[in-house]
């Protein structure tokens, strides 16, 4: 299934009429940009093309008054006056007689792609839209929207498809406060929102915003509030609240939608955020959610000021969607300190809402949670954040090319088996190199093994090699003997590949951790065994009571854990391993092999054993890109298991800094 792109170039004709320097960055221009980015990058045309229509006003009334429509219906009618005298009663948003109008079609957009996906027509999509909408409220416009494009789709989307549970990502860098309003008690709407706050000084300063918002009544823990409060912040603390705080719950909550507030604001160059995270951080944010809701993941444009990284910004989103690999997440830091002490008010502030979160630390010792208070009584609150505008130009590099190679997936499966639909069966080309081969049979093979044992090792080496040539994306091997085969890849990478191997291997058995001292490989093992072995680095034994069958634990050390080691490693080459009697079901099986090939440009390689016929299709399926089937709500981890993981990452978070979730005590 493709990627619906929705747009239309009357979204472009309104504009700001008078002088108002709160309001002249939101200019029409911001959606020709993007628009004509797609085009020139050929993304357009590989999307699914879906017409805007209008919205009607039974959808408008889904989240507003009666009387605030009316008022708005007015406004095509208004002089120049009178558009400025009804501007006044709300805040930094501008009308325009055709406003009311591209409104109208803001709305009708993102509800064609609720249908389209809804429907089964694409696998997700994008909705290039101006006004902007997650400021607007019940009964008012507020920073430069006039309707809530993404709290009408969610109300549309539950009332038209009977939808349970929708999960609303807010990354633009202003507070949703609209959207929040609209769902704060409603426990099937979880509205995620990070944005610049700095203790309640930057717009629209609201008490609200904070991290202690978590929703009231039977909402309570489905609002989920992030203040940056600080700017500049970079990738990795971006990242970090994906891992820690948003994957966790997500998958807890089990949407059965995701709608994006899609701004990109929070992008580098932005004269709104003032952060340094770069445009290709929103591949990665766009794939860690494609594995929910069965991939049903809807994106709408929020902010975004800043017209070259804006439209890079948006290129990464749509070519994300179309299932392109993401671009390695190159060299990502520490987590700074606020980002640090905000990620740690979070997940206490929810730790009582949710099973993921339950050993959360307490709030920081740090002042952070208090010292907005300071400032009301300081008066301290000014309009825009520190008046440090940054004068220095942000320059950052292009996104890298992101080419997607000619296979896809290839396998190598003993005869007899089926070649999963769109995948190449791969055999080693042309003779093997007998010095493999004699090395192969040396340290591999036990005496008695046939020739096709080494056939299958030579062809397992030969797919790695393509892999790291960027020939083929991803593959699928079965083997008789996964160890054997995963030391050959391992010795393999260490002396013909360029690249690290992140090693992951999935239930029990023997890794001889001896391959993974000089940081070439990292090897995480789930298992329901305690591992002896903690000296090393590179060698991380997670182990879960139940094992692998255990889904919510092993989800929770995935996103936790294996996601946070696997960003900071930032590999060449994932060799995933799937042990003998494992446990793993499917449908995790896929969420893992899903969320990895965010990693290594999607260079994901598989090796099960050979009697797991059985799985050889829902791993094509995921190796493919295809989203994984949605776990459906999952219960508690086990206790023992989340504080296993929280022991592991406290002792290994000086070592991988992206397992931090709280800030260091400040001395
Ligand atoms: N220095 C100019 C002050 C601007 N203060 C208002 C900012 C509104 C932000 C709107 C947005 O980016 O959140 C949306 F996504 F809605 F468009
Ligand atoms: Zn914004």
């Amino acid at each position: 299934m493709g990627t619906a792109l929705i747009y239309d170039e009357e979204m472009t004709k309104y504009k700001l009429l008078w002088v108002d320097p709160a309001c002249k960055i939101e200019v029409p221009e911001r959606l020709t940009v993007s628009h004509e980015a797609l085009v020139a990058t050929g993304l357009a045309d590989r999307c699914v093309s879906i017409p805007v229509r209008e919205a009607t006003e039974a959808d408008i009334l889904l989240v507003h008054s009666e009387e605030y429509l009316e008022g708005v219906k007015k406004t095509p009618y208004m002089t120049l006056e009178d558009l400025q005298e009804f501007t006044l009663q709300y805040g930094d948003v501008y009308f325009h007689p055709n406003i009311y109008h591209c409104a109208k079609l803001a709305i009708g957009a993102s509800l064609q792609l609720v249908d389209a996906v809804m429907t089964g027509k694409v696998r997700n999509g994008m909705a290039l839209v101006r006004p902007p909408g997650h400021h607007s409220m019940r009964s008012a416009a507020s920073g430069f929207c006039v309707f809530n494009n993404v709290a009408i789709a969610a109300q549309y989307a539950k009332r038209q498809y009977g939808v349970k549970r929708v999960l609303i990502v807010d990354w633009d860098i202003h507070h949703g406060q609209g959207v929040q309003y609209c769902f704060e008690d409603d426990p099937s709407v979880l509205y995620f929102s990070w944005h610049r706050y700095e203790h309640q000084k930057f717009w629209p300063q609201l008490r609200e915003s904070d991290f202690d918002s978590v929703g009231k009544e039977k909402g309570a823990g489905f609002n989920i509030n992030v203040p940056w409060n600080k700017v500049k912040m970079q990738n990795s603390d971006y990242l970090s609240i994906f891992f820690h705080v948003l994957l966790p719950v997500a998958y807890e909550f089990s949407p059965d939608l995701v709608l994006v507030c899609a701004g990109f604001d929070s992008a580098i160059g932005d004269p709104e955020g003032e952060m340094c995270a770069t445009p290709d951080i929103f591949a990665h944010l766009t794939h860690l959610l494609m594995n929910l809701a069965g991939g049903k993941v809807c994106a709408v444009l929020e902010g975004g000021y800043n017209l070259t990284s804006l439209p890079q910004s948006v290129c990464q989103t749509v070519q994300t969607l179309l299932g392109d690999p993401a671009p390695r997440p190159a060299n990502l830091e520490s987590p700074c300190k606020s980002a640090l002490e905000s990620l740690q008010c979070v997940r206490s502030a929810h730790r009582q809402y949710w099973s993921c979160l339950k050993h959360a630390a307490d709030l920081p010792t740090s002042d952070i949670s208090t010292k907005r208070i300071k400032l009301e009584e300081e008066g301290e609150k000014t309009g825009e954040g520190e008046e440090d505008k940054g004068t220095d130009e942000k320059v950052w590099a292009q996104p890298p090319k992101r080419v997607a190679p000619s296979i896809r997936t290839a396998v190598v499966l003993p005869d007899g088996v089926a070649c999963p639909d769109q995948c190449e069966r791969f055999s080693s080309p042309g003779d093997p190199d007998p010095l493999v081969v004699s090395k192969l049979r040396e340290n591999y093979l036990k005496d008695g093994d046939d020739g096709n044992a080494l056939t299958t090792l030579y062809s397992l080496t030969a797919l790695a090699d393509k892999m790291d040539r960027n020939e083929i994306c991803s593959g699928l091997v079965l083997v008789r003997d996964v160890s054997m085969a995963m030391m050959c890849v391992v010795q393999h990478a260490a002396t013909a590949l360029s690249n690290r191997v992140l090693v992951v291997c999935v239930g029990d058995g023997k890794v001889r951790s001896d391959c993974s001292e000089d940081g070439k490989t990292l090897v995480v093992q789930f298992s329901s065994k305690e591992s002896d072995d903690q000296r090393s680095k590179y060698y991380i034994p997670v182990c879960l009571q139940k094992g692998c069958s255990d889904v919510p634990g092993l989800l929770h050390s995935i996103s936790g854990l294996l996601l946070p080691l696997g960003y900071e490693y930032d590999p060449g080459l994932v060799l995933l391993v799937q042990m003998p009697d494992s446990g793993i079901c499917d449908s995790v099986w896929q969420q893992l092999i899903g969320l990895l090939q965010g990693l290594a440009r999607g260079h994901t390689l598989v090796l099960m054993r050979e009697d797991e016929r059985t799985r050889v299709g829902p791993t094509a399926s995921s190796l493919l890109g295809n989203a994984a089937p949605s776990l459906g709500q999952l219960h508690a981890p086990l206790p023992e298991d989340v504080k296993a993981v929280e022991s592991l990452r406290h002792r290994l978070k000086s070592d991988w800094k992206l397992l931090q979730t709280t800030a260091p005590e400040t001395g």
